[in-house]
C-alpha cells in the first residue's frame, strides 16, 4: 500500500488582488523508504504543497491518504524541518530533543536512550548541555532534525532544511541525512532549491511549474542507492549526474 497519495491536490489562495491559485491538480504516490525531492521555480507552490501534505493546510481540491485513509492534520506520523530550526532558545540541546517525547509521557529511561541515540546520529553528543545560541546554524539544524527523529516518524517533511547554510555544511548535512535515511529506513519528502541536492539525495525527484505549481516530470534517480560506495563529490561529477541535473534544469527554465 503506497504511504501518502495525492489525488489532484490543489490550492488557491484568496488574496486582496482576488484567488491565486499556488498549486494545480498535482498528483503523486508515495512509498515507504522513497526520498522524494521536489524542486521548482522559486514560489511555485512548493511549501503549500509541503503544508497540505503536513496537515497544516487543507487543499482547496483533491485528496490525500495516508496509508489507506484521509489525512485531516498534522500527526505525529509525519515530521517536518523547516529552513529555520524552530528550537526552544530557553531549552538546552538534550531538553530540546526530549521536549516532545516528555509531553507524550514517555518514561524517563526510554527518553533518554533516544536523546542519546539521537544526539549521536546527528554527532553532537558532546553538546547536550549547551543552548541552541551557543551553536552554528549547522548544528542548529542537527539538533532539530535529532528532535524530530526522537519523535519516530515515518515520515520527514523537510522544507528546505539546509537553504540557510553555507555550501560546505549542506554538503556535510546532505551525507548525514543520507546516512540517517538508509540507516532509519524513513520516507523523506524534501523542498529544495538545488537540482544536484535533489538529484543526489533522492530516489524521484518532482519538477514543478511556475504558478499555478504543477508537476512538469517525475524523474527517478540511482546516485543514492546505486552509488552508496562513492564519494559525494565524486558522484556530483560524473557524467551521468551532470546529464541529469541539465535535464531537471532545463524543465525548470523551459
Ligand atoms: N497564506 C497565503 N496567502 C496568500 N498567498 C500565499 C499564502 N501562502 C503562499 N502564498 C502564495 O502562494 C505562492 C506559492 O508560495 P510557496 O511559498 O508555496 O512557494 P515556494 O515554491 O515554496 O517558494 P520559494 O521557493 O520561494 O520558497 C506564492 O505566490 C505565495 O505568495
Amino acid at each position: 500500500m503506497n504511504l501518502l497519495e495525492l489525488a489532484g491536490i490543489s490550492v488557491d489562495f484568496e488574496t486582496n488582488k482576488g484567488t491565486l491559485s499556488a498549486v494545480k491538480d498535482v498528483s503523486m504516490t508515495v512509498k515507504k523508504g522513497d526520498f522524494i525531492s521536489i524542486v521548482g521555480p522559486s514560489g511555485c507552490g512548493k511549501s503549500t504543497l509541503l503544508n497540505v501534505i503536513g496537515g497544516f493546510l487543507p487543499p482547496t481540491e483533491g485528496e490525500i491518504l495516508e496509508s489507506g485513509s484521509p489525512l485531516t492534520g498534522p500527526g505525529r506520523n509525519r515530521g517536518v524541518v523547516f529552513q529555520k530550526p524552530a528550537l526552544y532558545p530557553w531549552l538546552n540541546v538534550v531538553q530540546n530533543v526530549a521536549f516532545g517525547l516528555k509531553l507524550r509521557g514517555m518514561p524517563k529511561n526510554d527518553i533518554n536512550s533516544s536523546v542519546k541515540e539521537n544526539l549521536e546520529r546527528v554527532h553532537l553528543s558532546d553538546f547536550g548541555h549547551m543552548h541552541p545560541y551557543e551553536l552554528s546554524g549547522g548544528m542548529q539544524q542537527r539538533v532539530a532534525i535529532a528532535r524530530i527523529l526522537a519523535n519516530d516518524p515515518e515520515i520527514l517533511l523537510m522544507d528546505e532544511p539546509f537553504g540557510a547554510l553555507d555550501v560546505l555544511t549542506r554538503e556535510h548535512l546532505q551525507d548525514e541525512l543520507l546516512k540517517i535515511w538508509r540507516e532509519t529506513h524513513k520516507t523523506v519528502l524534501l523542498i529544495t532549491h538545488s537540482v544536484e541536492e535533489a538529484i543526489y539525495l533522492s530516489t524521484s525527484v518532482y519538477v514543478m511549474s511556475e504558478l499555478p505549481g504543477r508537476i512538469l516530470k517525475k524523474i527517478d534517480t540511482p546516485f543514492s542507492t546505486d552509488y552508496r560506495d562513492r564519494d559525494s563529490r565524486e558522484i556530483k561529477s560524473l557524467p551521468e549526474f551532470v546529464a541529469l541535473r541539465e535535464e531537471v534544469l532545463s524543465y525548470i527554465w523551459s
